[in-house]
């Protein structure tokens, strides 16, 4: 049952008893008011979820409420009813701001109908405020930081973005390259298009293809309903593609024509449809190498790779890593009222680390530290690593003590060890009960 509540304002007794007693049984809760005055009250006490206003009071008209409510909420949507149903009258109230305009004798299921259709499209511009609200505050910066690399990126993607040709960004895993194909997007032709993006790792052909191309109602067992594809719903923006070296051979090919043709078909369609997107293509693989094992096309190949960008590792952008920390670190909930800071011990050691994950394995470091940090500011032994192979510390860090140096060394090899604490105190060559004490006195976790 709604419990939206509405403000009637009418100084006919009979017609403000009437709507309300309706709109009671329909489950809003219900306000009146006889005159403006009483009206301008009830609003800023009642805080209605919309006001059904008659357009002649005896204080006034619908129009001078019009402009108070909206002064106090112009998100509250307003209906004016009126006996004199003419056209200037609706013209004059919608342009002072009336959702909708409705003649007397009121047709209550009418109402009943518009004050539904008026709270859905509210809610579906609150959703819509919501995720451009999460969008912009998403909103990532590719090129944070002036190592010489990550310049020579932005001057490279500045140049191409405008560009309608595959673009192929290559990188290691969580080095940003899904950040920056959205960059590509929000600063191309194509902005105020759809950025639609899809995974190809570890998806089989049939999910593949039907995601991509989309299908026909039976198409396939299970196809009840007609889908539409990827391609069609990014049709005019950008198609973004991650991980385009895991994609199967098959659909490597359907796409390959696609984009040559500009055209496809959903699975079991006839009628061919046209299509203009922009593609852009991520791997973290060597395509020319897969192309030469025969795990890619080489026509695909070359389809995708006139522009290629290299989204430089972070261990080669280290003097990044303060401003990247400083920006990951404000965005982590769990900091957010506390205004937590990185040591300058902490920011040395971030600064040795291999960072075999990237930045999002700086972003995972650094949303446990502000877990475990118990003052504001983050300090060494805050820091726990992903400890992912190759992940070692790229020199040592001469600002841990000796402790923090052991905890960390423990905590990578149980880790290499799946914790069996049993295979870590042999490759660290001390007895199994001293591993156990060492775990306890560090509260190393082993799960
Ligand atoms: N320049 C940046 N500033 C802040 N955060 C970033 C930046 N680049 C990437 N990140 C964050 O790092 C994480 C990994 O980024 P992203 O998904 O773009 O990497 P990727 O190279 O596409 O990874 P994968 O190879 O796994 O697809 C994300 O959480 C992203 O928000």
């Amino acid at each position: 049952m709604s419990s939206k509540r509405i403000l009637i304002v009418d100084d006919e007794d009979s017609i403000r008893f009437g709507v309300h007693a309706f709109l009671e049984s329909q489950g809003y809760r219900v306000f009146e008011a006889d005159s403006c005055q009483k009206a301008k009250e009830l609003f800023l006490a009642s805080t209605p979820d919309a006001a059904v206003i008659d357009y002649r009071l005896h204080d006034g008209t619908a129009l001078d409420l019009l402009r108070a409510f909206k002064q106090v909420d112009p998100s509250v949507p307003l209906i004016v009813l009126t006996a004199y149903g003419t056209i200037e009258l609706a013209v004059e109230a919608v342009k002072e701001g009336a959702e909708q305009f409705l003649t007397k004798p009121i047709e209550l299921p009418v109402l009943h109908a518009i004050l539904k259709r008026l709270f859905a499209n509210q809610r579906l511009q609150r959703q819509q405020r919501a995720v451009a609200t999460r969008e912009s505050r998403e909103r990532v910066d590719p090129f944070a930081g002036q190592s010489a690399a990550i310049e020579k990126l932005a001057a490279q993607a500045i140049k191409i973005c405008g560009t309608s040709s595959p673009v192929l960004i290559l990188g290691e895993t969580g080095s940003g390259k899904s950040q920056l194909a959205k960059w590509l997007h929000r600063n191309g032709p194509r902005a105020e298009e759809p950025f639609v993006d899809l995974n190809c790792a570890g998806l089989s052909h049939d999910f593949l293809e039907a995601e991509l191309f989309g299908h026909e109602k039976g198409a396939f067992t299970g196809a009840v309903v007609a889908k539409c594809g990827l391609l069609e719903v990014a049709d005019g923006g950008t198609v973004f593609l991650d991980e385009i070296g895991d994609m199967d051979m098959r659909v490597q090919s359907k796409l390959l024509k696609a984009l040559e043709e500009k055209r496809f078909r959903r699975l079991g369609a006839v009628r061919e449809r046209e299509i203009d997107i922009a593609l852009i293509a991520a791997t973290h693989k060597d395509l020319a190498e897969e192309v030469g094992k025969g795990t890619f096309r080489s026509d695909l190949y070359f389809r995708i790779s006139a522009i290629p960008l290299l989204v430089p590792a972070l261990r080669d952008r280290i003097e990044d890593i303060p401003v990247l920390a400083s920006t990951l670190l404000a965005q982590i909930p769990a900091s957010r009222g506390r205004q937590l800071d990185l040591s300058d011990e902490a920011m040395g050691t971030l600064c040795s680390y291999a960072w075999p994950g990237n930045i999002r394995e700086l972003r995972n470091v650094l949303e446990r530290a502000t877990l475990l940090c118990e003052h504001d500011r983050i300090m060494p032994h805050d820091l726990r690593f992903n400890l992912m192979p190759g992940g070692t510390l790229a020199s040592p860090d001469t600002n841990l003590t000796l402790e923090e140096v052991e905890r960390q060394h423990i905590e990578r090899v149980l880790a290499e060890e799946e914790g069996r604490v049993a295979q870590a105190a042999l490759r660290l060559a001390v007895p199994r009960s001293t591993l156990y004490l060492k775990i306890k006195s560090y509260g190393i976790k082993t799960s």
